[in-house]
């Protein structure tokens, strides 16, 4: 007789983690945990924190205290994994204005471990998915707005990483290019890739999540499935976190 396969650990587990910035708690007491091929919208008034969590599970920021697991490993003790684990968008998609289009996906890509045939490979899948090809050879500093939005995206999932991690992924990108962007996390999601994303857009949650966590001043106020009534559900849910707030503080 087989023995049961032992349970796979969450791609993305936090227990209790807190942050201040500033000497301000910036995040208090998040728990949360994401499976393979699910994806997460975090939403959030301004200053909620929702940038902050995603650092922290970039690993861009270290907790003050708490848990950030990786496939089940704690990727404090682990960066080198973490960075091969883990596809983070930044806020603003930084880039170096120095660097061709072609010359990013290649220093990403080294950065994580591929090199030779395999980055190759990547490389050029990666430019063809975001149609980014023609613009191969295309300085960063010269692209426009969307152009190095896409560049921002190629980069953070060229490796294809367990977990993509993305704030605002569809800030400037056009109507035809917000629609690609949801079909290709649909798609990432559909092979298995546990995606979280930040935005102020409802309309995106609706469209590409599965749940929706709310942050409110440091605090996870709602994590649940995106119910079947979607769009005028998850707005009551967050106009009521979000207003709750300033009715306490008027
Ligand atoms: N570099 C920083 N130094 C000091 N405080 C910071 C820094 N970045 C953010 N904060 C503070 O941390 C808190 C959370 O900010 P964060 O950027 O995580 O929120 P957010 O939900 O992403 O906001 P937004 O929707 O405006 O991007 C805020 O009070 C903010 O002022």
């Amino acid at each position: 007789m087989n023995a049961p396969k032992p349970a796979s650990p969450p791609v993305l587990q936090l227990e209790q983690v807190v942050r201040h910035r500033a000497g301000r708690p910036a995040v208090r007491d998040v728990s949360l945990s994401l499976e393979a091929g699910q994806v997460l919208g975090l939403l959030g008034v301004n200053g909620a924190g929702k940038s902050t969590t995603l650092a922290l599970i970039a690993g861009a920021l270290r907790p003050d205290s708490g848990a950030i697991r990786l496939q089940g490993q704690d990727f404090l003790e682990h960066p080198e994994r973490a960075g091969r684990a883990i596809g983070w968008l930044p806020e603003g998609a930084p880039l170096w204005p120095e660097l061709t289009v072609r010359e990013h996906l290649d220093a990403h890509g080294r950065l994580r471990g591929l090199n030779g045939t395999d980055l190759d490979r990547a490389r050029d899948a990666t430019l063809e998915r975001l149609e980014l090809k023609d613009l191969g050879d295309r300085l960063a500093g010269v692209l426009s707005q969307g152009q190095r939005q896409r560049l921002g995206l190629a980069c953070a999932l060229l490796h294809r990483p367990a977990l993509l991690v993305l704030d605002e992924p569809a800030n400037a990108l056009d109507p035809v290019q917000v629609v690609a962007l949801r079909g290709l996390l649909r798609e990432l999601a559909a092979n298995g890739t546990a995606v979280i994303l930040s935005t102020h857009q409802l309309t995106e949650v609706t469209a590409v999540c599965d749940r929706v966590a709310i942050l409110h001043e440091g605090t996870l106020r709602y994590d649940a499935p995106l119910r079947a009534d979607g769009h005028a559900a998850l707005e009551k849910t967050f106009f009521d976190i979000a207003m709750a707030g300033r009715a306490q503080a008027a």
